[in-house]
């Protein structure tokens, strides 16, 4: 994926330096607690829009986890910095990135959890390399997350959830709590992101997985 390289975009990110990393290298791997200030587990968001899930989620569990959003373009990533200034949190860093290049920025190991929320969906079969789901970015992920570590995915594209479960399955990953319809499946504590509420006011339902590597 090219980033996109807007330059309002890149000035006004300036004023979220110390939320925003615009370009992430090398040196970060295996030193995230520098940052942060604190050993505190790590949780990535990848593919994070405007960061209404990253906020909520990071809002409870301040003191406690870490998040980390991935997010392509600047001009998104903009209005999620806002809302992590609004919220006053500290437990939360963005970065500018193409989830491509994940294994440069984070040590073997080094996340307990990651979050996939409504990723594009790419339907021609000759995009499926894109999907943030695809075998090529689970192998990624194996490394950078500690064995025992969970990716947590929902979506509301039910070809996407079922190519998805395959891609999991395929790997030889464990998959659990399975719902088509997360509304109306009892799970607690669910934080809608922007495309959630968009979708879940259509009526349309929305598939969730737990995935353990
Ligand atoms: C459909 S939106 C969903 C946004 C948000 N997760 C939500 O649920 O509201 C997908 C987002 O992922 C970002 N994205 C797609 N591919 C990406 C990649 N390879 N690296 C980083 N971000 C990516 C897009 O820019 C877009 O903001």
């Amino acid at each position: 994926m090219r980033l996109r390289k807007k330059p309002w975009v890149v000035e006004a990110l300036t004023g979220f330096s110390d939320i925003v990393v615009q370009n992430p290298g090398e040196e970060l791997a295996g030193n995230w607690h520098n940052l942060f200030e604190n050993s505190l587990p790590l949780h990535v968001e990848l593919g994070t829009g405007k960061g209404r899930f990253i906020t909520g989620i990071a809002k409870q569990h301040q003191g406690l986890v870490n998040f980390i959003g991935i997010e392509a373009k600047e001009e998104i990533v903009y209005c999620a910095a806002q809302k992590v200034r609004e919220q006053e949190l500290t437990n939360v860093q963005l970065l500018v990135f193409d989830v491509n290049e994940i294994l440069k920025i984070f040590a073997p190991g080094e996340l307990e959890q990651l979050y996939i929320n409504f990723c594009d969906p790419w339907p021609k079969n000759r995009h499926a390399k894109r999907r943030l789901t695809h075998i090529d970015f689970l192998n990624k992920y194996r490394t950078v997350i500690k064995p025992g570590g969970q990716l947590w995915f929902k979506t509301d594209n039910r070809p996407l959830f079922e190519f998805s479960l395959e891609q999991f399955s395929e790997f030889g990953l464990e998959i659990n709590a399975v719902t088509y319809d997360l509304l109306n499946s009892g799970f607690a504590g669910n934080i809608m992101t922007e495309y959630e509420t968009k979708f879940s006011a259509l009526g349309q339902p929305i598939c969730r997985c737990e995935v353990i590597f």
